[in-house]
C-alpha cells in the first residue's frame, strides 16, 4: 500500500475526549497488515543511521516503536504513564491537548551517551514528546530525533521542541 494511502486510513472523530478536539484515532490503520507496514517502514526511513535505541510512549507509539525496532534491529525503551513501572530512573510531568500526563522511564534500561530516536503515532502540542526528550536526556541519553505519524500544526508542537530534528509522516 502507497504512504499516502496508508495515512488515509487515519479516522477523524469530533469531540473526543472532550468537546471541540478532534481527535486523530490511528486504530483502523493499525488494525491494516499493509498499512501498519508501510506506515512502520516509512517511519523506520526517518531513523538518524546512529540510532542504537527506539523510545516508544505509551500507548499507541509502543506499536510504532516495537515494528521500527525490529525492522531496524534496534531495541526498544518503553516511556510510561505512572504507576507502571517496578524501578523508575526518572519523571516528567506535562500538559495535554486535553488534560495532564506525566511520563517515567524504566530504571536500569538507558546507558549514558546512548543515542536514542523517539516515535509516537500523534505530535499535537508536543507535550509528550518534550518531556520524554528531557527524560531521555536527564538519564545521559542522546535524543536523534522524533519520528511521528501525524502532526497537528495547528497546536504548534515542532516549534515547543527547539531545535529537535522532527519526522511527520503527514502535517495537517
Ligand atoms: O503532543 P501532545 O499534545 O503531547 O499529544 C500527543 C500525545 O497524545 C496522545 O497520547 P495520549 O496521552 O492520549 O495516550 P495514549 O497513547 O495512551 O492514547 C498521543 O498518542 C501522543 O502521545
Ligand atoms: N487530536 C488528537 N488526536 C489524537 N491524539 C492526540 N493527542 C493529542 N491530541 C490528539
Amino acid at each position: 500500500m502507497r504512504l499516502d494511502e496508508a495515512l488515509d486510513l487515519i479516522a477523524e472523530v469530533p469531540d473526543f475526549p472532550e468537546p471541540g478536539v478532534l481527535f486523530r484515532d490511528l486504530s483502523p490503520l493499525f488494525a491494516d497488515g499493509a498499512g501498519f507496514a508501510a506506515v512502520a517502514d516509512a517511519l523506520a526511513g526517518t531513523l538518524a543511521p546512529d540510532a542504537e535505541l527506539v523510545a516508544g510512549v505509551e500507548a499507541r507509539g509502543f506499536l510504532l516503536a516495537a515494528a521500527v525496532g525490529y525492522s531496524r534491529g534496534l531495541g526498544v525503551v518503553l516511556v510510561r504513564k505512572p504507576g507502571k513501572l517496578p524501578a523508575v530512573a526518572g519523571r516528567v510531568d506535562y500538559s495535554l491537548e486535553y488534560g495532564t500526563a506525566s511520563v517515567e522511564l524504566p530504571a536500569g534500561v538507558v546507558r549514558a551517551g546512548q543515542r536514542i530516536a523517539v516515535l509516537d503515532d500523534v505530535l499535537a502540542t508536543g507535550g509528550t514528546v518534550a518531556a520524554t526528550g528531557k527524560l531521555l536526556e536527564d538519564a545521559g541519553a542522546v535524543v536523534t530525533g522524533v519520528s511521528v505519524v501525524l502532526e497537528l500544526a495547528a497546536l504548534g508542537g515542532r516549534a515547543g521542541l527547539g531545535g529537535r530534528s522532527v519526522h511527520a509522516l503527514r502535517s495537517v
